[in-house]
């Protein structure tokens, strides 16, 4: 019985304040050897903070943490991986500009300082990523890597470190199914092995698939751990959020059919190993249009160049018949609401406050930002902490993602260009975002809205154009009779596509 051993960790009336906030609070828990832990609990809980602590990224301010039954050695993530604990984060450490060979064999202790590349031992570091991921080819530089596939290379170099204790934190919000199934096989696996993994999630489908026991932790505070079984899953959501929750899940208007405002036309485009071959769409006031596909297709490059980051190098991005496409290098502002892949590298000032980030558009276009009403957009998309002054680095993961929505769709828009917008979002959270992108379509915006949660797109958006090596590979209308198989066929080119 995985309940009669000695735990691997044992936290112990433990609590991390950060000024006033306590982001952890007198928590206490075992995590042991052969388990799968997941750590639930909605944006701001204190989950990442709970698990920093045992990695030795912040010393706690009071309690202690106990490893083998001994107080924890550990002063910093050095001292974490030397003695087994091993975490991936939300945010990569990868270096884009290696190989995934090269990042493994980096961050191998066992690498000696000369070292050839197809040596014996140079290939043992990619034992484990033939088996989480066969299909990475070792020699691809990191950054033409989906953000997907990233993850599960730091999951590789963690677990080349022979890691005891496995932190995964929200490990499956960027992965396809797919790649999820590999992942909870993985995670399986390293449980099966003896080691412990701690799984930081929002997805129910996480914990239903490989957790042995749930801990869920609610304003800082452990508030339930218990085997999984032991609660059904609507007292596990009660528990987490506080209260049940809420039924009505939000969708669009119906599309009635006006005419295009974001027109695609013919777009060509290269950068980081992507291309885009020649996309034409046409996105109507009120429609929203999902884009499908699997992650390093072309998407990111298609946001980019429809948000005027990148420049195309052929064709053209029209709004109401004006082009709004970046010519060459000169500084560009995007009138669509952007909510971009990895919002903390991309749509925040980490050193800057809430509130200045909430006005940014309007700050960096020199303008007037009475548009930005601070107090409100942080009260309706409920960002916690919620002061406005609070620099925003601070702010959760989850917490992050919520203010960049907050500016991005809380304000009218004509366009609207959504990736992943839910990513690392509460249930709450999600529905107050979803909410907020179908508002915009209600108003008029044309809404372009990438994901790779096939089921979300059914359920939501009116049309679904699937993307494929560079290209739009299919179109359609979102009738009802559309299925999940139908678009993984277009999705990964299998032969069903023709029959359907
Ligand atoms: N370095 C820091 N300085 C100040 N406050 C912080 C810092 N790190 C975290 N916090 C605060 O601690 C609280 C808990 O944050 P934490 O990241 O642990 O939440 P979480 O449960 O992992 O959330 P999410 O699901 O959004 O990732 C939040 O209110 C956050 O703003």
């Amino acid at each position: 019985m995985i309940m009669d051993r000695e735990p691997l960790v044992r936290f112990e009336h433990l609590t991390r304040r950060f000024g006033e906030l306590a982001a952890v609070s007198d928590v206490s828990l075992d995590i042991r050897a052969g388990e799968v832990l997941a750590l639930l609990g909605e944006n701001g809980a204190g989950k990442s903070t709970l698990m920093k602590l045992l990695y030795g990224i912040h010393p706690p301010s009071a309690g202690r943490i106990l490893l083998d039954g001994r107080e924890s050695p550990i002063r910093g993530p050095a001292d974490a991986m030397r003695n087994g604990i091993g975490m991936v984060f939300q945010h990569f450490s990868l270096l884009p500009a290696l190989s995934v060979r090269d990042n493994l064999l980096a961050a191998w202790p066992a690498t000696p300082a000369y070292i050839g590349r197809r040596s014996k031992r140079a290939a043992r570091v990619l034992d484990r990523l033939s088996v989480i991921a066969p299909d990475i080819d070792p020699e691809r530089r990191v950054d033409t890597l989906s953000v997907g596939e990233q993850q599960l290379v730091e999951l590789c170099k963690v677990v080349n470190l022979e890691a005891r204790v496995v932190i995964l934190d929200e490990p499956t919000s960027v992965l396809t199914p797919a790649e999820a199934q590999r992942l909870y096989d993985f995670v399986l696996r390293l449980a099966a092995e003896g080691r412990a993994v701690v799984l930081i999630t929002h997805k129910l489908a996480d914990v239903e698939a490989c957790a042995d026991r749930i801990a869920v932790m609610r304003g800082g505070m452990l508030v339930a751990d218990f085997a999984k079984g032991e609660r059904t899953t609507a007292e596990t959501v009660a528990l987490m959020m506080g209260r049940p929750a809420a039924t009505a899940e939000p969708a669009p208007d119906r599309f009635a059919g006006r005419p295009a405002r974001l027109v695609l036309r013919e777009i060509t485009a290269s950068a980081a190993g992507h291309v885009l071959k020649g996309i034409s769409l046409e996105i109507a006031g009120g429609e929203v249009l999902g884009i499908a596909g699997v992650a390093g297709n072309g998407q990111t490059l298609l946001a980019e160049v429809v948000a005027g980051v990148e420049a195309p190098s052929g064709g053209d991005v029209l709004l109401d018949g004006e082009s709004i496409a970046r010519r060459g290098d000169e500084p560009h502002a995007t009138p669509i609401g952007y909510i971009p892949e990895q919002p903390r590298d991309n749509a925040v000032v980490e050193t800057m406050d809430l509130s200045a980030n909430l006005r940014l558009r309007a700050l960096a276009a020199g303008e007037a930002d009475g548009a930005y009403d601070v107090a409100a957009l942080i009260r309706r998309f409920n960002i916690a902490p919620s002061e406005p002054t609070r620099r925003a680095g601070t702010l959760s993961g989850g917490n992050l993602q919520k203010l960049v929505a907050a500016r991005e769709l809380g304000v009218p828009r004509p366009a609207v260009l959504a990736c992943y917008p839910t990513m690392g979002l509460d249930l709450g959270a999600v529905g107050t975002v979803y909410e907020a992108m179908f508002a915009q379509a209600a108003a008029g915006a044309a809404v372009l809205w990438i994901s790779e949660d096939l089921d979300d797109l059914l359920a939501r958006a009116h049309r679904i154009a699937v993307m494929r090596g560079g290209a739009i590979v299919a179109l359609v209308e979102n009738d009802g009779t559309l299925t999940r198989d139908r678009l993984g066929a277009f999705m990964t080119g299998a032969p069903a596509e023709a029959a359907a």
